[in-house]
Formats: structure tokens, C-alpha cells, sequence
């Protein structure tokens, strides 16, 4: 630690900063001590915590390798003083914690919480650090950024992942019972959300994309929004849904960022080639059969799913007209995955329907 009593170069070589006594001195570099300890341990138990998700929930050496060095990296500051000066029954903090902290309503809220965590305590031993050791606050500031960027790259990934599993993706149309009928499909099993109101206020959508967001996110589901890049930003949607009259997929990337996902409709070999060079992360492929819900698109047919089950290199959901009855044509036409309006929309059943699409969908491949 610095000596008491030393000229402040930065400043002007007059000014003498604080002068204390030798014992306060000493009082000072325990605390600090102490807090460089508490953060640099707490540090390492939140790395350790999105460390085992990468490693075991979603199977990356690359994501795990990154905490592993990070947590590598503390280890070199976690010097014996430090460590030396914890005092643990004498900390107030220990038996402070909060509500949240108790319960975690997914996977995605409980690694946000260890990420918060770990930046803050590396914010605070950025700062502390600097009264340690010359070098430590612009390490600790290194480290920070590194975490952010693994922050960024593992809800990315996280999404990619969640939407390759997808097997039915749950398009809703206005209903006063929207929230009910979607939760109850969650209940089921559902994992992909889109929200599409063609002529409601945007008041009105806002207030129901935010509900929608939030029922999605308590059960680790998806949640897209059709068509509105803005709103999409607005309730931090996973993404959005763009057809072949909307925004330009390289547009809409721009506002999004990288991690967020744009799917895109195709209705031919074309539009699909199309999507896929422009960057879209899954794309619609429909209507397979007329659907009162588009109404005036003529059908692609199972032709173009077969088309998209040779050629797709990107997920891709067959959509339009598919219903429990008719599903497994679309299964033996080469489809993985389906996406629904009206048959869970208007199910007097949605968890069950919901339960019975996805068993159709699961006997083709187990999910990957
Ligand atoms: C999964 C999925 N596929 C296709 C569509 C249709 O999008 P679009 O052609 O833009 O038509 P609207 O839904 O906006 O009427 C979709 N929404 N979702
Ligand atoms: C919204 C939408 N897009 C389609 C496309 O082919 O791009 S078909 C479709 C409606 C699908 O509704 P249902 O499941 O009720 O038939
Ligand atoms: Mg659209």
C-alpha cells in the first residue's frame, strides 16, 4: 500500500494527501485487505456458478475455458495477506442476503444474478486494487470487460441453443385469453414464443409483449415478437420475426445486435436461399396447407418442406394449416418442427395439445 503522507504528482506537487498515524494506517490497509478478499472470492464463486452451466448445461469447452481462466487469473491477486486478513465472524454481510436471492425463476435470472455479481465485485476491486498494488485495478478492469463480452456471447449462445432444441413454436392471435392460453402451453411443454397482433395499439402490445416476456422467461422459454424491431428492443424480446414485406434482415441486425434472433418467412427455394445468406437464425416455411389466418397466401405445399428438409442449413419451422390431424404428413414430409396459430389459440386444451404435438415431433429424432 501507499505511505501515509505522500505528494500527489497528478495533482500538484503541494498538496499533501491525508496524513494518518502509523496504527490508523494499518487499520486502513486491513479493511482494505479484507475487502479485496470478500470481492475476489465472490468473484470466484460467480465464475464458478455460469462456469458449470457452460461446462455441463450447455456442453462448451470454449464458454467453460473462458471462466476457468478468469477464475485463473483472480487466483494470481489472491495473495496469502489478503487472504490473511478475512474475518469472517466478524463480517456483517455474512448473514445479509435478499429475498431474490433465494429463489431463482430460471436458468437465464440466475445467471444474470452471477453475472451482476461478478461485475460489481471486479468494479469494486478495480477500484480498491489500485490502492494495492499498482497493477491490480487495470487487471481487475481487464477482467471486467472480458466478463462483459462473456456475458454477451453466452445469452447468444444460450438462445442459438434453446432455439435448436425447439420443436414447436406457438404463433398467438388476438384472444382475451392470451396469457392463460400461452401459459398453458408452457405447461406443456412449449419453448418458442412469438407475439403477432396485426391491429392492436401500441400501448396495448406493449403491455402485453412485457407480460408475455416475463410469463416466457419464468418458464426458459423464447419469446419473439412479430414484425416490430422497436418493440422487439423496447420489452427485450429474444428477437424478432420478420416476413418478406418488412424490414431487411441486415437492418434489422444493426438495431438488434448479434445475440438476438431474426427468423425470417419463405415461401420458396429463392426467399430461403435468400434468408439464409442475409444471416436469419431460423426461417418459416409455409403456409404448407391455406390458412384462414393468412388469408390470400396461396399454399407452398409439402413440395417446399420437403425442399427445406434437403436444404436448409439454418432451423426452420414448417407453418400454416398444421394441426394435430394432419402434423404427421407434415413429419413425413421432413419437418422437425412445426409452427401454430389456431391449434393451440383455439384448443380448449392448450397443455395437452401442446403435449400431444410435441410427442409427434419428438419420435422423429430425440432433441439434439
Ligand atoms: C414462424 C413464422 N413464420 C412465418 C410468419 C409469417 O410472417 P409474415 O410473412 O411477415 O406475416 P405476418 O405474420 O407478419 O402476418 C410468422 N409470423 N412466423
Ligand atoms: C402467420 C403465418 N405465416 C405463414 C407463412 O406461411 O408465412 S402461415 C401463417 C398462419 C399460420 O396460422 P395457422 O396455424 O392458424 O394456420
Ligand atoms: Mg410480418
Amino acid at each position: 500500500m501507499k505511505e501515509a503522507g505522500y505528494y500527489d504528482e497528478s495533482i500538484t506537487n503541494r498538496v499533501v494527501v491525508m496524513v494518518e498515524p502509523y496504527s490508523q494506517q494499518k487499520q486502513i490497509q486491513q479493511v482494505v485487505y479484507r475487502i479485496l478478499d470478500a470481492n475476489l472470492d465472490r468473484t470466484r464463486e460467480g465464475l464458478r456458478i455460469i462456469e458449470e452451466w457452460c461446462r455441463f448445461g450447455l456442453n462448451s469447452a470454449q464458454l467453460a475455458g473462458e471462466c476457468k481462466y478468469l477464475r485463473q487469473e483472480l487466483v494470481i491477486w489472491h495473495t496469502e495477506e489478503l487472504r490473511a486478513a478475512r474475518d469472517t465472524p466478524g463480517d456483517p454481510g455474512t448473514d445479509l442476503s435478499h429475498p431474490q436471492e433465494e429463489q431463482r425463476s430460471s436458468i437465464k435470472a440466475l445467471l444474470q444474478a452471477n453475472f451482476c455479481r461478478v461485475e460489481e465485485a471486479l468494479r469494486v476491486l478495480e477500484e480498491y486494487g489500485k490502492l494495492y498494488h499498482p497493477k491490480m485495478g487495470q487487471a481487475c478492469k481487464q477482467m471486467r470487460y472480458r466478463v462483459y463480452s462473456l456475458e454477451t456471447n453466452l445469452m447468444g449462445y444460450q438462445r442459438h441453443q434453446l432455439l435448436r432444441r425447439s420443436r414447436l413454436y406457438l404463433v398467438t392471435s388476438p384472444s382475451e385469453s392470451l396469457l392463460s392460453t400461452v401459459e398453458a402451453a408452457l405447461k406443456g411443454g412449449l419453448t418458442l414464443l412469438q407475439y403477432r397482433d396485426k391491429d392492436a395499439d401500441d400501448t396495448v402490445r406493449l403491455e402485453l409483449a412485457t407480460k408475455l416476456r416475463q410469463l416466457c422467461h419464468t418458464y426458459g422459454a423464447l419469446f419473439m415478437i412479430n414484425d416490430r424491431v422497436d418493440l422487439a428492443l423496447a420489452v427485450d424480446a429474444d428477437g424478432v420475426h420478420l416476413g418478406q414485406q418488412d424490414m431487411p434482415i441486415a437492418v434489422a441486425r444493426q438495431l438488434l445486435g448479434p445475440q438476438r434472433l431474426i427468423g425470417r418467412s419463405t415461401t420458396n427455394a429463392d426467399e430461403m436461399q435468400k434468408a439464409i445468406a442475409e444471416g436469419a437464425d431460423y426461417i418459416g416455411v409455409g403456409p404448407v396447407y391455406e390458412t384462414p389466418t393468412k388469408v390470400g397466401k396461396a399454399a407452398a405445399g409439402l413440395e417446399y418442406v420437403s425442399y427445406a428438409a434437403q436444404n436448409s442449413s439454418v432451423p426452420w419451422f414448417a407453418i400454416g394449416g398444421i394441426d394435430a390431424n394432419n402434423i404427421n404428413d407434415v413429419i413425413d414430409a421432413g419437418a422437425e418442427r412445426v409452427a401454430v396459430v389456431r391449434s393451440l389459440m383455439q384448443a380448449e386444451q392448450p397443455t395437452l395439445v401442446t403435449q400431444y404435438l410435441l410427442s409427434q415431433l419428438n419420435r422423429i429424432k430425440p432433441e439434439t
